[in-house]
């Protein structure tokens, strides 16, 4: 059994390997047949089994998620219940009081109030304890306890701890079952959904508050606000494709807390405006600057924190919405944070976009078609959200979808600003209602200059000062697009080019040169410019004007290319070592969906091998060895070639 002719090394053939005499070569047909087999095998199980491997986890996951919803919402009522009752139980302890109090002596009324506050207590005990009590009770006691049995009816497993104000402090929940794993899972899930079932609660509650509980509420929700607040400021910014301009001296800001829709006709620019704004300008000459927090600096700095949905999809076609939702958040939320507050972050997210349905379906691709378009876009605009950005950029997220579906999108975005994002969007013919859901529009006119910036609620005075108005049932910003494309002329004779001018001399900005003529057209003189507010930074004011905005545009542009867009948002996220595990995790469920194509490939290339090996001489010692770790390193490109993630 020692091959190779003429060899003097002692090596044995390999595993069911012989040699024939004088022959060069071993014979490992039995050994290439069982490797045959076995890969054959693999390939097999991962055909049939490989989507089952990945459906058993989600439905292992979906029970527990059901389970703590359930469990969730039980907890909910009784709490509810319990605070119904005391809240009656308290009004008639304080009726039977007075009662008491107008009838019998100082003395004895004072006795009696003690009774009664010791009979109070005896109520939260019984409460807790779901007795019925003693015979000679109040009527208010009585009434405690029958809502006590409701509530140990409505939650048997929940045992709570009550404080003093009657909120719930602290459950127990039953014993959990065997499997760490499982029970952890219920657990999180619990939490998760308490937190929602509480805020949804608090939104019923609040639908009914007085202006005064609105204005008190806000504060409070203010005091909870976690992330960091960004107030974007442009001033002046211009943007170039050699000579052409695509954003002509665009000068506002956005503020955190408030909607923002930017409106504008097809090619006025308003995808560039929102990419100028995310700083994703690249290749083009860019003038002015983007102030953040009123500082000077590279709004790359900030951009763990900034979100931004594109016009194309960015989802994950062959993941299940859930994937696409928890890869985005691994990747983007802060590296310190406990998994369970990230299983409150998505779940609070499907719950906002209404995702709840399709939560375990594949998105879909081309070629195989998964949830619908108006799902798919609201799981692009979730993969952003999930992030917890305090600025979040969409370009056209309402786009292709109905009414309802873009309503229930504007309140998820709302929500999202109540809590201080910045949300700025570009919005294509809204409805009325979908209109009014925004707090600030920024009006776009071809060419890239801003007609109008600043609450919607102002704009038709704006308009009406020169005299534009919206005629009756005209939803008025299909009205001002008609008359910046120039298919409704103003009544006032006023022309629509003139439009941006007329804004620069409203806000008192500096009109540019080349637009001058449109200035004497208009019978106006330039404005007196403060140049502090239409120039950032320090140019010199003792300069002639032209000298002046070529010297502000020189600095400006130094200053875009040296800016190294150190991390000003102050959130860690996993290191690129972590990023990696969670790509190739992605990646892995994603072969794994595709197991069917993918086991046809091998099948293709193994069948390849096996014709290759039988008809080549097999006269290498190493049996092309180095040819085969060659096509392995080939195959796990091939299979993992998508860009890794880099959101350090
Ligand atoms: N890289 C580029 N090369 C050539 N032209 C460009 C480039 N980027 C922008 N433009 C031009 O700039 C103008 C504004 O484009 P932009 O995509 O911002 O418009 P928009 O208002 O978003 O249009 P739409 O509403 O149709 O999406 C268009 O005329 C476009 O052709």
């Amino acid at each position: 059994h020692y091959c190779k002719l003429g060899s003097t090394r002692e090596e044995k053939c390999v595993i069911k390997g012989s040699c024939k005499e004088n022959e060069e070569n071993e014979n490992i047909i039995i050994l290439g047949a069982c490797l045959v087999g076995i890969i054959g095998v693999s390939l097999l199980v991962v055909y049939n089994c490989s989507g089952q491997f990945l459906t058993i986890r989600e439905r292992r996951k979906a029970r527990s998620r059901e389970n703590a919803i359930q469990l969730a919402r039980q907890q909910l009522r009784a709490h509810q219940g319990w605070k119904a009752a005391k809240q009656i139980a308290r009004k008639h302890v304080t009726g039977v009081q007075d009662h008491l109090s107008r009838t019998f002596s100082r003395r004895r009324s004072f006795r009696q109030q003690t009774d009664l506050e010791n009979s109070s207590h005896r109520v939260q005990e019984a409460r807790l304890m779901g007795s019925t009590g003693p015979n000679e009770r109040s009527d208010s006691i009585v009434f405690s306890a029958q809502n006590t049995s409701e509530i140990s009816e409505a939650m048997p497993s929940v045992v709570m701890d009550i404080s003093n104000d009657g909120e719930v402090v602290a459950t127990n929940d039953k014993p959990a079952p065997k499997g760490k794993h499982r029970s952890t899972q219920t657990q999180i899930f619990k939490y998760a959904y308490g937190e929602i079932e509480l805020e949804k609660a608090r939104q019923e509650e609040n639908k009914n508050m007085s202006f005064t509980g609105v204005l008190a509420k806000v504060k409070e929700l203010q005091k909870e606000m976690t992330r960091p607040l960004l107030k974007v400021e442009f001033k002046n910014l211009t943007l170039s494709l050699g000579k052409r301009k695509l954003l002509r001296s665009v000068t506002g800001e956005l503020q955190p807390g408030r909607v923002t829709a930017v409106m504008g006709p097809s090619g006025a620019g308003k995808t560039t405006f929102l990419n100028a704004v995310a700083g994703k300008v690249t290749g083009y000459q860019v003038t002015g600057s983007v102030l953040v927090n009123g500082a000077h600096g590279s709004i790359r700095s900030y951009k763990k924190i900034i979100g931004f949905v594109p016009q194309d999809d960015v989802v994950h076609g062959n993941l299940t919405v859930e994937e696409n939702l928890w890869f985005s958040a691994n990747c983007r939320l802060p590296a310190r944070m406990s998994h369970r507050d990230r299983v409150l972050i998505v779940e609070r997210v499907i719950e906002s976009l209404d995702l709840q349905g399709v939560r375990n379906s594949v998105v879909g691709t081309v070629e195989k078609r998964g949830i619908s378009g108006g799902q798919r876009k609201r799981v692009n605009v979730g993969i952003e959200m999930v992030m917890e950005p305090s600025l979040l950029i969409l370009d056209e997220p309402t786009s292709g979808l109905d009414s309802s579906s873009s309503q229930l999108l504007l309140k998820a975005l709302r929500h999202e600003a109540l809590e201080g994002v910045n949300i700025c969007a570009v919005v294509h013919q809204p409805s009325y209602t979908l209109y009014n859901m925004f707090d600030d529009l920024i009006l776009l006119a071809k060419g890239g200059l801003i007609v109008y910036n600043g609450p919607i609620k102002t704009i038709e005075d704006y308009f009406s000062t020169l005299g534009i108005h919206v005629p009756d049932r005209v939803n008025p910003p299909d009205h001002y697009i008609d008359i910046l494309e120039g298919i409704v002329k103003p009544e006032s004779g006023i022309k629509a080019k003139h439009l941006p001018v007329h804004w620069m001399l409203y806000n008192g900005y500096e009109v540019p040169s080349d637009m001058k003529d449109d200035l004497k057209a208009m019978g106006e003189q330039s404005p007196d410019v403060d140049i502090n507010r239409s120039m950032s930074g320090s140019t010199p004011h003792c300069l002639p004007a032209g000298v002046s905005n070529a010297f502000a545009q020189e600095r400006n542009r130094l200053e875009h290319r040296l800016s190294k867009p150190g991390d000003l948002s102050s959130r860690r996220t996993p290191g690129i070592l972590k990023q990696y595990k969670f790509f190739l995790g992605r990646v892995t469920k994603q072969r794994l969906r595709e197991g069917r194509l993918l086991g046809v490939d091998f099948l293709i290339l193994g069948l390849a091998g096996i014709c290759l090996g039988t008809i080549a001489k097999l006269s290498d010692p190493t049996f092309g060895m180095p040819g085969y770790i060659y096509t392995i390193i080939a195959v796990c490109k091939f299979n993992y070639s998508d860009t890794p993630p880099c959101y350090t």
